[in-house]
């Protein structure tokens, strides 16, 4: 898609007047902008005093002011569509139709504006041969029923082959594509056709939308079809089909808006609230520091406890730490399956392939590590059940195994603290900033903090982080939220853990 995905973003210029009650004009052209996609701009030819009752006045800048808008944005921007909308009198006309010839924008779309739904004129009728003349410069015009009859000449159509015949003329007449549209006739159909200089006609099958809610329905097709052009390099039938789908979408949802008491605005953003929300995500890098920030007390506490006191001055009792590696042993059995269950969910090969190869880590290589710290009878002890879990092994276990039953999201960030917690506590013990005792290298277990103090360790560390915070990212909120306190509860369990034998 457009922003962040592949496709650049197109900006498209809006040239019309303004609707203070949002519906028609350029804040209806801004809308429909961003709905298809493009980057709006807005250079405004008229203010109209509205409602969706009607037109009360309007205040036509002078012209060379116009011209000024144009220059600024086309000095600076670079610009992949147009879409021109009212443009109240002859001096506006001939100031756009100089600045086109000047600057020659790639995609451009006329909406010949003359009358608004409400009936109130929007161009000076003096100005309607200067109008006229502007045709050309366009790629593709878009009049109503009324409209093009004006430009034809003609009685306004009752039909809609009458319409399609009319639009044939005047395609042929001015050397343009003329987009023929059935919003003024009767019927349960409303269709709209591309028609050609050549004579092809393209058209598009629609049923008329019960509702009254279609002021601005004209701007906002005619700037959808610009942005889409530019989107689809100028496939102006793929612009047109698609744009007028998306203004039924549009249509159809008007009504929940509770917008004036006349004509009301179609509700141009309906389908991407619909299908996009309106939650925004925090960014991995947010949820990185949220959470950690989140934690910082339970690690404070962790570092003072009496087991990682007595680990860093080299006072902890060997049976203390034996106890703790032997239920260490019955935690990675379970750990290893947690693992297991997110390799098995896993949305991608990468993240199946780290959660599978951090599995069989866990019962190899850290069991393997334990059996020369435990003795090999030990280790099979503790790894067969024949040491009982405690307490503490026996929460932490049951978290780790609940959280990933609920899925993918919560089981990996109910194991992340085991990655992140004890890669930060290996890191300060090995550079002496819980004590400088821990660095010396005859302490009694400087074997132990080496192998959280790892380079590989900590860069699995860092991708386990990754996986979880994007995971967190692309959630919807209440997921997120379950998933922080799955680490939460996880890491007040890491510190249970380490305290939980004699030493404290
Ligand atoms: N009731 C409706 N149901 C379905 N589509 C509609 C309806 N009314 C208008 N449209 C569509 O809206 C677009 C604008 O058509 P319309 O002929 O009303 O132009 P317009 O008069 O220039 O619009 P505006 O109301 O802004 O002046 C066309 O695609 C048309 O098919
Ligand atoms: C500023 C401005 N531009 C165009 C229209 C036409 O739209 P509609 O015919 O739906 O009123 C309008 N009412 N106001």
């Amino acid at each position: 898609m457009t922003p962040g995905g592949a496709e650049r973003t197109v900006n498209v210029l809006a040239i019309a007047g303004s609707d203070p009650s949002g519906g028609a004009g350029i804040q209806a052209d801004l809308k429909s902008i961003a709905a298809g996609g493009g980057y709006g701009m807005a250079a405004i030819t008229a203010l109209t005093a509205q409602n969706t009752q009607g037109v009360r006045g309007v205040h036509v800048p002078p012209a060379a002011f116009v011209t000024a808008q144009l220059d600024a944005v086309s000095d600076d921007v670079r610009i992949d569509a147009v879409k021109i909308g009212m443009l109240a009198d002859a001096s506006v006309v001939e100031a756009v139709g100089e600045w086109l010839r000047r600057v020659r924008p790639p995609h451009v779309v006329l909406d010949p504006v003359m009358i608004a739904t409400s009936g109130d004129a929007l161009l000076d009728p003096a100005a309607a041969d200067a109008l006229l003349r502007l045709i050309p410069l366009a790629d593709l015009i878009t009049p109503n029923v009324p409209e093009l009859a004006a430009i034809a000449g003609d009685p306004a159509a009752t039909s809609w082959e009458a319409a399609l015949e009319q639009a044939l003329r005047v395609a042929r007449r001015h050397g343009v594509r003329v987009l023929a549209k059935s919003g003024h006739l009767e019927g349960s159909l409303a269709p709209d056709a591309l028609v050609l200089p050549d004579g092809s006609v393209a058209e598009f099958a629609g049923q008329r939308i019960e509702t009254s809610n279609t002021h601005g329905t004209g701007c906002s097709l005619s700037s959808g079809i610009a942005t889409r052009a530019a989107r689809f390099a100028g496939d102006w039938v793929r612009a047109a089909a698609e744009a007028k789908a998306w203004l039924s979408e549009s249509l159809r949802a008007a009504e929940v808006l509770e917008v004036g008491s006349g004509h009301g605005p179609v509700n141009h953003l309906a389908g991407l609230w619909a299908r996009g929300g309106l939650e925004t995500r925090p960014s991995p890098e947010e949820i990185r520091e949220e959470w950690w920030s989140g934690i910082a007390e339970v690690r404070r506490q962790t570092d003072e406890l009496g087991f990682i006191r007595r680990l860093v001055d080299g006072t902890l009792a060997r049976r203390d730490f034996l106890d703790y590696v032997a239920q260490d042993v019955i935690y990675l059995r379970a750990y290893a399956r947690v693992l297991a269950r997110a390799a098995e969910l896993a949305p991608t090969t990468e993240e199946q392939a780290f959660w599978a190869k951090a599995s069989q880590g866990a019962i190899i290589g850290e069991i393997l590590l334990h059996r020369d710290r435990l003795g090999a009878e030990a280790a099979d002890a503790a790894a067969s059940g024949a040491v009982p879990a405690s307490p503490a092994t026996e929460g932490y276990v049951n978290h780790l195994l609940a959280a990933g039953t609920r899925g993918y999201e919560e089981g990996i960030a109910a194991v992340l603290p085991c990655y992140w917690v004890y890669s930060d506590l290996g890191m300060r013990l090995a550079r002496g900033e819980l004590g400088v005792s821990a660095r010396a290298s005859d302490h009694p277990y400087a074997e132990w903090i080496a192998a959280y103090d790892n380079a590989e360790f900590a860069a699995d560390t860092e991708t386990a982080i990754g996986y979880v915070t994007r995971a967190a990212s692309r959630a919807d909120p209440a997921t997120r939220d379950r998933m922080r306190r799955a680490f939460e509860a996880a890491a007040v369990w890491e510190r249970e853990f380490f305290g939980q034998t004699a030493a404290g």
